[in-house]
């Protein structure tokens, strides 16, 4: 019998309605999960409909394999579990929880779709095989010719873009975002610190929500003394300790705006060098990182090459608002999985206010 979930000439329509939905889930969780990465995992029934979706919540918290398939026990569905669709290699080793594998072993499920593989080398390729050698039926999206399967590996891809990244460097993931004027100044109006649309500050708060540590200078600290935290979506609960970096060279951090800062729930530290700022946020356990900062501070980036990607919201000449992103040597950019970033396009119009 023909399997429901095959498609002879690549991707079917049930297989690509799940990963969407597992990277729906994980994209929820990014931010949230570094260390590790964000993941999600659909769990089908053989004639292919959705039994559950589910995501890791953070390091330590069971992987997003486990936790499908603990919610689906608990839900009396195990028993229908037939195939699995993971946006990551399942893990085939032991760190603070099981080998995914294992636990997928131990189910019914006999095939595994995966969107990517895991980078870490420590572990790559040992899921995927674990699961082939014990009989399962793995399929890699990479492996598949057509365009739809394609575009949700490089989706995949992305979703994991800080850890790989992180993973062989050591360096956290740098986006920047700058909001420019239609006279191309980045300098907001007197006695104001934004002038974008509401619509333009509420994907600034989702890259916010999004990312694990936020970059800033101090020419931006004197000028605002920004909040810089999650307000205009709701963030993740129980989220402390966000790292929170100012380039600062003459020691000008106010005081009481660090215990403010403190206070909201953010791990401050100075740094006196850009270019050391990606290391000391990876060495802190960070994969991705958003910028915001004045001319100074992005002129230095910029010249210095220190960015992945750079999400530009400009405000165009007729009054509307534009989003390009920049990414560097045609790597994959996890902005687009941003939930609520208008992705998966590279640019974005709002109605400016
Ligand atoms: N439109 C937008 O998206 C944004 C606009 N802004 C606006 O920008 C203005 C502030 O701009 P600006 O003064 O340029 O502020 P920045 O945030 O760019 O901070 C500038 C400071 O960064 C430090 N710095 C510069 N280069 C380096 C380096 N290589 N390594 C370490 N530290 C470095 C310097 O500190 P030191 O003086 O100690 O040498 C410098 O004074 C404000 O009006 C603010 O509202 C701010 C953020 C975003
Ligand atoms: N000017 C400007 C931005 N500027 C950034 O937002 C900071 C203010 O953040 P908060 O204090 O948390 O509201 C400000 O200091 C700067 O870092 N952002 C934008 O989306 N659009 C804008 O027009």
């Amino acid at each position: 019998m023909r399997r429901p979930d095959c498609d002879p000439d690549g991707l079917s329509p049930i297989i690509g309605r799940a990963f969407r939905a597992a990277l729906a889930e994980a994209s929820r969780h990014m931010g949230a999960t570094a260390p590790n990465p964000p993941v999600g995992c659909a769990i089908l029934d053989a004639q292919g409909e959705i039994l559950t979706v589910a995501a890791h919540h953070r390091a330590g918290a069971p992987h997003a394999e486990a936790l499908a398939l603990r919610t689906c026990a608990r839900q009396g569905l195990i028993d229908r579990a037939a195939t699995a669709v993971v946006t990551l290699e399942p893990c085939n080793h032991t760190g603070r929880t099981g080998p995914c594998s294992e636990a997928i072993l131990a189910s019914p499920i006999r095939a595994v779709w995966v969107g990517a593989a895991d980078p870490n080398p420590r572990v790559a390729g040992g899921g995927a095989a674990r699961l082939r050698a014990a009989g399962c039926d793995v399929r890699m999206l990479a492996d598949l010719p057509d365009s739809d399967a394609a575009a949700l590996a490089a989706d995949c891809r992305a979703l994991i873009a800080p850890f790989v990244h992180w993973s062989r460097t050591g360096r956290a993931w740098m986006t920047v975002k700058q909001a420019v004027a239609a006279d191309g100044s980045m300098i907001p109006p007197a006695g104001r610190t934004t002038f974008t649309s509401d619509g333009a500050l509420d994907v600034a708060h989702r890259l916010r929500r999004a990312t694990d540590a936020v970059v800033t200078g101090i020419g931006t600290v004197l000028a605002d003394r920004p909040g810089l935290d999650v307000r205009r979506v709701p963030d993740h609960a129980g989220r402390a300790g966000r790292l929170l970096v100012v380039c600062d060279r003459r020691g000008r951090l106010p005081d009481d705006w660090r215990a403010a800062a403190t206070a909201r729930g953010f791990d401050v530290r100075s740094c006196d060098d850009i270019a050391r700022v990606p290391a000391l946020l990876g060495e802190a356990g960070a994969l991705w990182a958003l910028v915001e900062a004045g001319p100074a501070l992005l002129d230095a980036m910029r010249a210095e090459g220190i960015w992945d990607d750079w999400l530009t919201i400009g405000v165009t000449p007729a009054g509307r608002e534009r989003m390009d992103i920049a990414v560097r040597n045609g790597t994959d950019t996890p902005l687009r999985l941003v939930p609520g970033l208008a992705a998966p396009r590279e640019e974005a119009c709002f109605p400016a206010s």
